[in-house]
């Protein structure tokens, strides 16, 4: 809990001065007790009127202060609290953008959302109740405890007999209550990530008429939440119950010797009514207990889950404190490099090596899983090879400060991802700063300008979420215009063509042509390999073959199968 409440440091005087009116407000409730025992004992049984006057005013006085200092306090406490969520969400939100996909990995996203929503707000919820009543709860139980010693100690020790009981009890409960709220956030995670997939999968589940199906698995995860939720408060239930059973019978104790102390010692009446006053008080402060212990169990569990990530450890992101400067057409060499994702023992890229000079296209072929998304993640550092080197323009990605490694580097990823927003705020996307002249010329480029101009609003037409008003091509004609506004010295295509029919594909590559960039580009067509300088064939995370299109059909019988079957495919298509 030690690393989320340090985010609280800054609030360290108002949480200071909500403390104090906290105090000022138990004191003063705490003399309230004494004052009615000297208006009975003084003031009505020796018929005072005086007396009962003034202490009545002091009584009024007293409710007056614990009045403003509860109200005041209140303020403050809803202050912090929400000033403290806000800073903690925006350092959890800022540490998981500063995750290496293999931290990423580590955690799912809906874990990271539970954490990022629900688990804040408990944690919030708990600093707001410790300036409110957590610390004053037990101060109140303490406090009472101590007066109605003062004022009678044979009489209050029943009050204390019991305490020690009680106190274990609840640190029992606390221990329970850490445990059974830490499952049902782990549930809240699983909902979550059921209801994140549900929604991303909505057209395949109406497609394969899956809606019943996936409903039940829903209600299942759901019921699950519901099991353990009800598991957790009954348990929470309890401690109400006993605190007040406890309490009750040393109130019964207090009055049941209470009275013989009177009859047989002549104790005073207003030092019996105090003692039962501060049991009362004793009592409402022990059933606040049930309810923070509960809120704190919840919150423990929740801060744990919070500090996971604050000190999640970035092993890749540390950032080589090397070259500044942007990568100026950049070379790509990669030598010897083999890969296993964080995590697994299996190589998925094993001793590969090649080497592009500036402005040349290397186009990357291979089957499906043969590696060739995962060796394109080693260039801007996603991921860091096991063995051998990627060097950048002669450099080490290692040394290269990831920022500037990064900025020079225009990704199209194999899904379009897009952004809500308008066409011009998700072009905009790839460069801080970009004018619409430089949207226009990249959209031009990557052939979706006049597409954009044929919208009623054109480049302001606004983006669905993930870009559900658009087609598959025109996603991907948007990605590599958002890659190009960039300017980047590495274009780096995977397999981001696919959905582009021939004609559109071939102005693209006329317009790539002219790009000063040196590009990796992933594809399953020769006709777009043979455009390359080279080609790098992959075979099970290894190099299959690798040279120009004539060298390659000359020396690899797998190339040549696949030149061959895609000749017929493209005889099909006319025939
Ligand atoms: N995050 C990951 N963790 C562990 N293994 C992974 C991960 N991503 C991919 N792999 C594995 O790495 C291998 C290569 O995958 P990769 O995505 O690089 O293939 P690919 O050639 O790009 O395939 P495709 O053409 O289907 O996109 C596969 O066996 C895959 O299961």
């Amino acid at each position: 809990m030690k690393t989320v409440f340090a985010y609280a440091k800054p609030y360290k005087i108002p949480i200071i001065f909500a403390l104090f009116l906290m105090l000022l407000e138990l004191t003063v409730e705490l003399m309230q007790p004494l004052v009615i025992a000297k208006i009975i004992d003084d003031g009505i049984l020796e018929g005072d009127q005086d007396r009962i006057v003034q202490y009545g005013i002091v009584l009024m006085a007293l409710s007056f202060i614990a009045l403003v200092s509860g109200i005041v306090n209140s303020y403050y406490a809803a202050h912090v609290s929400q000033s403290f969520s806000f800073d903690l969400r925006k350092a959890v939100y800022g540490k998981i953008q500063s995750f290496s996909l293999a931290t990423f990995n580590k955690f799912p996203a809906s874990g990271l959302i539970t954490r990022l929503t629900s688990d804040v707000t408990l944690v919030q919820q708990i600093l707001f109740m410790g300036l409110r009543i957590m610390l004053r709860a037990p101060l109140l139980v303490v406090g009472s405890m101590i007066m109605a010693l003062v004022v009678n100690a044979k009489l209050a020790i029943y009050l204390v007999l019991v305490f020690p009981f009680l106190l274990a009890f609840l640190y029992f409960m606390v221990l329970k209550g850490v445990r059974y709220f830490s499952f049902v956030q782990q549930r809240l995670d699983r909902l979550n990530r059921m209801i994140q997939e549900n929604l991303q999968a909505v057209r395949l589940i109406k497609a394969y008429l899956r809606g019943k199906y996936e409903a039940n698995r829903f209600s299942e995860v759901a019921d699950s939440l519901k099991i353990d939720t009800v598991k957790a408060f009954r348990i929470m239930e309890t401690i109400l119950p006993i605190l007040l059973f406890g309490m009750n019978l040393s109130l019964l104790a207090v009055l049941w010797f209470g009275a013989s102390h009177i009859q047989a010692n002549g104790a005073q009446i207003g030092e019996l009514v105090a003692i039962v006053n501060y049991a009362m008080r004793m009592t409402g402060a022990f059933s606040m207990f049930s309810f923070i212990i509960m809120a704190f169990a919840r919150s423990k569990a929740s801060s744990e889950r919070i500090e996971e990530i604050l000190l999640a450890e970035n092993v890749l992101e540390k950032d080589g404190q090397g070259k500044q400067a942007a990568v100026e057409n950049g070379s790509v060499v990669f030598e010897n490099v083999s890969f296993s994702y964080p995590g697994t023992s299996a190589q998925v890229l094993k001793d590969i090596s090649f080497e592009i000079k500036p402005n040349e296209k290397l186009a990357i072929m291979g089957a499906t899983g043969s590696g060739k998304s995962s060796l394109l993640q080693l260039i801007p550092r996603f991921y860091d090879a096991t063995e051998g080197s990627v060097r950048i323009h002669g450099i080490d990605v290692q040394e290269w400060s990831l920022p500037a490694l990064r900025k020079s580097i225009g990704i199209v990823p194999q899904q379009s991802i897009l952004f809500t927003g308008t066409i011009s705020d998700n072009l905009s996307w790839g460069k801080d700063k970009a004018v619409q002249d430089e949207l226009e010329d990249a959209a031009m480029k990557a052939q979706i300008h006049d597409t954009v101009e044929h919208f009623p609003k054109a480049y302001d037409t606004r983006v669905g979420q993930k870009g559900v008003n658009l087609s598959g091509g025109q996603k991907q004609r948007l990605s590599i215009a958002r890659a190009l506004v960039r300017e980047p010295s590495i274009l780096i295509l995977d397999d981001s063509t696919s959905a582009l029919d021939v004609k559109t594909e071939a102005a693209l590559w006329e317009e790539l042509d002219r790009e000063r960039a040196t590009m990796l580009v992933v594809t399953q067509k020769i006709r777009t390999a043979m455009k390359a300088d080279r080609i790098l064939l992959l075979e099970e995370g290894e190099v299959s073959a690798y040279g120009t299109h004539n060298e390659l059909l000359e020396a690899s019988a797998l190339y040549r199968q696949i030149a061959l079957s895609q000749q017929e495919e493209e005889v099909d298509e006319y025939v």
